[in-house]
């Protein structure tokens, strides 16, 4: 059985409420299907008004807690940032940086989404670092280049040994329904594997009937995901039909 990582980017949704209804549903789907979650590692990440929501209803379930976003600074007169010491104590394990729509819409540059990296890691956080390539960049055949720039930028100073994860979300699958093949997927995850050696997902537009051929390539260990993570029934599909295709495929 393949370990897997099952990470859910909840963005700019959800409520108290629908957290609540998240975990609800989340422990009546586990309780029919025991042993569904070994080997993967699952994560949901709220809005930061709602992280110990989530902490207080998932950790029971053995679904851990992300936050989307921290600051490059510690504790101190930083109006509106979240330091990562303070996520720490609500009880993150990881922290979304460098997603594409804060790089694009925020305009955070690869060096700040370092600095926020760095600062996580001090902390004794896991950053799970964004990198993707726009449809621009695809077309004129610059994604390797994209990626890799991005990557080396990214991870800058990470001591030897550093526990991250790094996301590989091409911008143009983000949200549009149109996921990357599993073989393009594949290759780029290949050349992040190759350079850095940590867990590499994908994420853009996974959902319950594509996640299993992505995530059986060899280079993608997992998915973040956004869309179909907002609906415990739709994100844990994701799980079950891949672990339904790994073990169709040995049998
Ligand atoms: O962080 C998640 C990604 O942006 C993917 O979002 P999506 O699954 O809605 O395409």
């Amino acid at each position: 059985m393949k370990k897997i990582f099952l990470f859910g980017n909840w963005k700019m949704n959800q409520s108290l409420r629908a957290t609540e209804n998240f975990a609800a549903e989340s422990a009546a789907f586990f309780s029919e299907r025991p042993g569904l979650k070994a080997e993967t590692e699952i994560c949901i990440f709220p809005p930061f008004v709602l992280i110990p929501e989530a902490v207080k209803n998932f950790t029971n379930l053995g679904v851990t807690v992300g936050a989307q976003n921290a600051s490059d600074h510690g504790e101190g007169a930083y109006t509106g940032e979240v330091a990562p010491s303070m996520l720490k104590e609500a009880g993150c394990r990881y922290v979304i940086v460098g997603h594409s729509e804060r790089r694009h819409i925020y305009g955070e540059s690869s060096e700040l989404v370092n600095k926020k990296a760095l600062n996580c890691l001090t902390s004794g956080l896991i950053p799970v670092l964004c990198v993707g390539e726009t449809l621009e960049e695809r077309d004129a055949g610059r994604t390797t280049d994209v990626i890799s720039d991005q990557l080396r930028k990214g991870v800058k100073d990470f001591p030897a040994g550093a526990a991250y994860v790094v996301a590989y979300e091409p911008v143009w699958a983000i949200g549009t329904g149109r996921a990357a093949s599993a073989e393009d997927a594949e290759k780029v995850c290949r050349l992040i594997k190759d350079s850095v050696r940590v867990p590499v997902l994908y994420g853009g537009s996974v959902k319950p009937s594509n996640a299993a051929e992505l995530f059986s390539r060899p280079s993608i260990d997992g998915g973040l995901i956004g869309g179909a993570s907002l609906k415990a029934r739709d994100f844990f599909a994701i799980l079950k039909n891949f672990r339904a295709a790994e073990l169709e495929a040995v049998l």
